[in-house]
């Protein structure tokens, strides 16, 4: 399920889910002595990064990941962990702990299950899922086009993290799955502009998840996505 909140700006949106992320991670940290939080890559997210960044917290406690990354090197500019580490592992969140996905040069089964096994131990459920959502429908690195997407969605799936082979975008990814990512206490789609509203009006129009993966986590009754759209 999902419930849309809609900003005049994308300033609003960014100051909005800066302050409610932040309480959220305060409350975590209250509650457990930690926090765990997965974010996008992609073009969406840098201001929202910066606001966050600056907000008062023990950023000791808290564990940041990626929803999904790119097999890529970290200086590269397609690189969604080098985008984290630029705005928003700065200022007062310099002091968080940073989970990678990216570890060595291929990503191989050994790789995986390793991040598999670390993932479970130290991160999952996450406390904070923040989507973004590609304009074929994809989330995290859940894309329709690829070999991947069935085990990606399977509800089944014991495996935290695949691999997947977009056919349509660039890079091999590894992607957490759905089954893992549904188990987060709060999710939220940060989407901004008139293209992502026109995608999302879709996915909301349809069911077939392998056609749109977006689709399992705004429809799936299980899990209650908090969507905010800015134009
Ligand atoms: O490839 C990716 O794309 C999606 C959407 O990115 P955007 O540029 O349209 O905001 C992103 O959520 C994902 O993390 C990224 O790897």
């Amino acid at each position: 399920m999902h419930h849309l909140t809609t900003f005049s700006t994308r300033n609003n949106l960014d100051q909005a889910l800066a302050t409610q992320v932040s309480d959220l991670l305060a409350q975590a940290i209250k509650n457990k002595g930690k926090a765990s939080i997965a974010v996008s890559g992609g073009s969406t997210p840098k201001g929202f990064f910066e606001l966050l960044s600056q907000c008062d917290l023990d950023w000791s406690k808290v564990t940041i990941t990626l929803a999904d990354e790119r097999w890529v090197s970290m200086d590269s500019d397609a690189s969604n962990t080098r985008l984290v580490h630029e705005n928003l592992l700065q200022n007062k969140a310099a002091n968080a702990k940073f989970f990678h996905l990216k570890q060595g040069n291929e990503l191989t089964g050994e790789t995986l299950d390793d991040l598999n096994l670390a993932a479970k131990n130290s991160l999952l459920p996450l406390d904070v899922l923040i989507l973004g959502m590609g304009e074929d429908g994809h989330t995290a690195s859940l894309f329709p086009c690829s070999d991947e997407i069935t085990q990606g969605l399977a509800r089944d799936n014991s495996a935290a993290l695949l691999a997947v082979q977009p056919k349509t975008a660039p890079h091999q990814r590894i992607s957490f799955s759905f089954a893992s990512l549904s188990t987060s206490q709060n999710t939220f789609l940060h989407l901004c502009g008139e293209n992502k509203q026109t995608v999302l009006t879709q996915a909301l129009n349809g069911s077939d998840e392998f056609e749109m993966p977006i689709r399992a986590f705004l429809q799936d009754p299980n899990v209650d996505t908090k969507v905010y759209w800015a134009p």
